[in-house]
């Protein structure tokens, strides 16, 4: 399988290359020439497989070219065995067809460890095998980088340097980054917001210059193809145990980037019956507005009680432009790189992306209610992203008798501001391998807004 540009002007690349290049040189994002289809008996039949077993069916198709059955096997297996559940993504019945799928039962409580756990795993392969030592690089509002340090951490081929903003995480987020002590991991905490620590990762990717003695960088955010495909997994797995593909089974997600909730896209275009998507935002709701109101005008960032999505510029939304621009990669780059007022769609892509996704913005106000009132009604404990999934969900559903499943994005213990503004007094345990977390010593520098600093700060770290 080849993989193209959303702006249609790079280079198309196998898997492999795909994975280990991260930004497309003309600045577009990676996608699957044609997405791989399965027929409602070939979805029928992998019900009842473990999750392994399903996450090799579904992600085969796009890396066959590259890696053998048994490469393929050895990394899903390597990648999933430290979750903490055997289901690796629970179900958890919340009310009537209402269901929560818990995607924190990974090594560091979120759901980026479904596609980082795999990332690490495929780096070391495919680096191994071509004796290439690379350069990663990635941005984090809080998860995707304790994640990502997790993946590669032991990878002998990678140097992992991680920016976060400065004072905008949670104490457990940073903590989780910032004590990892490994020779080869670096954390920056940037005087900036989220933003403007992505802006600086795809800024480098397009001048690598600064990188010494001939290395690369390569991507750990959802710009990588990688981490969008082993997301469309779980979408199957939930579908699969509430009686798809036989019926329809909906989905509200949790959005900042819109990596997530475009992974629920694909696994509906590879064939799994979905009706409603749902893209629940926080204050910062730029996607809502694009979807309910066409208004792609960014707003000054807020921070929220959902830190993690705190996000104005969602680069996945891209890659959906590709598909609503009947995948003219001209016409993409065309609607990003007219500065001259906000993006706006034409009626046609407007009109399609509204009959694909619903769309719910849940202030900080109603996160803290909806935190306080499921735990009250079922003694259930949502942390602050997935109370917005669950609020946008119940807002936006449009048929009881189908089920709709909330995707839990992460552990509340993550989060205890929410928690404690939702139910003073509460404090909840960090797993067992976390007990004395916040007792280890930390590693981070702390840097300004500035690339240069950031540059200076890689090359010197690597020389
Ligand atoms: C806990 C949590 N929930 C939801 C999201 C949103 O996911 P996405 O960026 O894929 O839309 C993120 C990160 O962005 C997150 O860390
Ligand atoms: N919420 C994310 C933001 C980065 O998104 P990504 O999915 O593109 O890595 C985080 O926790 O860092």
């Amino acid at each position: 399988m080849k993989f193209i540009s959303t702006r249609g002007r790079a280079p198309s690349l196998s898997f492999a290359d795909t994975v280990l290049t991260g930004l497309a040189s003309d600045g577009g994002l990676y996608v699957p020439e044609s997405l791989p289809k399965f027929s409602q008996q070939e979805i029928a039949e992998m019900a009842g497989l473990n999750y392994c077993e399903l996450a090799f069916r579904i992600m085969w198709p796009f890396v066959a070219e590259d890696l053998s059955e048994d490469e393929m096997r050895g990394i899903i297996e390597r990648a999933y065995a430290n979750f903490r559940h055997a289901a690796i993504a629970p179900l958890v019945q919340t009310g009537h067809n209402e269901w929560v799928m818990e995607l924190f039962q990974g090594p560091t409580l979120a759901f980026k460890d479904f596609a980082l756990q795999f990332l690490g795993q495929l780096f070391d392969l495919l680096l191994k095998k071509r004796g290439e030592k690379v350069v990663v690089l990635g941005a984090t509002s809080g998860d995707t980088g304790s994640a990502a340090i997790e993946g590669c951490r032991h990878c002998e081929n990678i140097d992992i340097f991680i920016m976060h903003p400065h004072n905008r995480v949670s104490e457990v987020q940073r903590k989780q980054m910032t004590t990892v002590l490994s020779d080869n991991v670096f954390n920056i905490a940037l005087e900036g917001n989220f933003d403007d620590c992505q802006n600086m990762v795809k800024a480098s990717f397009a001048d690598q210059s600064f990188l010494p003695d001939g290395r690369r960088l390569v991507a750990v955010n959802s710009i990588n193809w990688a981490r969008i495909m082993a997301q469309i997994v779980y979408y199957f797995h939930a579908a699969l145990s509430l009686g798809g593909p036989h019926r329809p089974v909906n989905f509200s997600v949790p959005t900042g980037n819109f990596g997530d909730i475009f992974a629920g896209y694909l696994a509906r275009g590879m064939g799994l019956p979905i009706n409603q998507l749902v893209i629940a935002t926080n204050a910062n709701d730029i996607l809502h507005r694009c979807i309910s109101a066409n208004d792609h005008s960014p707003q000054p960032l807020v921070h929220s009680l959902s830190p993690s999505m705190d996000i104005m510029v969602s680069s996945n939304f891209e890659r959906l432009l590709f598909d609503l621009y009947d995948r003219d990669g001209a016409a993409v780059a065309e609607l990003l790189a007219d500065r001259r007022a906000p993006m706006k769609l034409d009626e046609l892509a407007l009109e399609k992306a509204r009959s694909l996704f619903s769309s719910e913005r849940v202030g900080d106000e109603r996160t803290v209610e909806v935190i306080r009132e499921v735990f009250e009604s079922t003694e259930y404990l949502l942390d602050p992203h997935t109370a917005i999934g669950m609020e946008a969900a119940r807002r936006a559903r449009k048929s009881n008798a189908e089920p709709m499943v909330c995707l839990a994005t992460a552990h509340p213990a993550k989060f205890a501001e929410a928690v404690d503004t939702a139910l003073p007094g509460t404090s909840v345990p960090l797993p067992h391998h976390m007990q004395d977390l916040l007792e280890r010593e930390e590693r981070l520098q702390v840097l300004p807004n500035e690339l240069s600093a950031v540059h200076d700060f890689i090359s010197r770290a690597l020389a």
